[in-house]
């Protein structure tokens, strides 16, 4: 269970987060949905302690990622949104610094690397420059590299947009058998047909403040005959005033 509690993050005298508390559970894939500039990524970010709240914490199995950040890093695998990493590496070299982090054994990452790089199609590419790479093919190096270590929370910033359709089947098949396993499972998206298809539980986010949170199916059954698109634009979108009420109707169907 990952716990934020009273979260607010302020870039200079913009608030990115408002007082969010959100509880996500192992064992489910949590899709983070809103807005471009609702607070997605400043949640993520803050998950992998690439940057702190304001105030208040943020709790991995009741440990307090603050005084704790190491250990709890070691147990995540993170995907980035953008996947502008390392450009004059090759993926063999960036995977390496990876494994060296993470003192993986040489067998162990050895043989991690062979499935992984089969499943993503990176075949033969292993030693070519990332910067000479489609956005899609840095976006499957980074993927490679977040789940090498076999980290058992997976947080992804976007990971499926930039992948071509068997690359995204795939991920979402490990996201879907990752989940399964009782793990945690969080990512990012706009794509709203990604998010009914794998998500369990979702939040999302308006302005930097939580507009829902709860399972997919709760959402859905708020108003039966309307699509995701529908229900989500009337909570997030230009005229979605009526959030609360929404978030509450939600809340009784659980
Ligand atoms: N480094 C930064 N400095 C200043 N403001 C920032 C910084 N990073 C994010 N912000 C602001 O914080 C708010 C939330 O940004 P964030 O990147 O978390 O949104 P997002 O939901 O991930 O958006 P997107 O869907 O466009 O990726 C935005 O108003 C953004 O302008």
């Amino acid at each position: 269970m990952i716990e934020l509690k009273h979260v607010n993050k302020m870039y200079g005298q913009q608030a990115a987060l408002k007082d969010l508390n959100l509880s996500i559970k192992s064992g489910q894939i949590f899709g983070l949905l809103g807005h471009n500039g609702a607070g997605k990524s400043t949640v993520i970010k803050s998950l992998v302690s690439i940057i702190q709240p304001t105030h208040g914490s943020i709790e991995f199995d009741g440990v307090d990622l603050a005084t704790e950040r190491l250990a709890i890093k070691r147990r995540i695998g993170y995907v980035a949104d953008s996947p502008d990493i390392f450009l004059q590496l090759t993926p063999n070299e960036y995977w390496q610094l990876i494994g060296a982090a993470y003192e993986l054994a040489p067998d162990y990452q050895a043989k991690r690397l062979d499935e992984l790089v089969t499943l993503f199609d990176l075949n033969g590419k292993e030693n070519e420059t990332i910067a000479e790479f489609s956005h899609g093919m840095r976006e499957k190096t980074m993927i490679i590299g977040a789940l090498l270590s076999d980290p058992d929370i997976w947080i992804l910033d976007e990971p499926i947009q930039g992948l071509d359709p068997q690359a995204a089947f795939d991920l979402k098949a490990l996201m879907k058998a990752h989940a399964a396993k009782g793990k945690t499972v969080i990512f990012s998206t706009h794509v709203l047909d990604t998010a009914q298809e794998i998500c369990d539980e979702i939040a999302i986010l308006k302005k930097g403040e939580l507009i829902y949170n709860g399972t997919m199916t709760d959402l859905l059954a708020t108003q039966p005959t309307e699509s995701l698109e529908t229900i989500y634009l009337q909570m997030a979108g230009r005229h979605g005033n009526d959030a609360a009420t929404m978030a509450s109707e939600a809340l009784t169907h659980e």
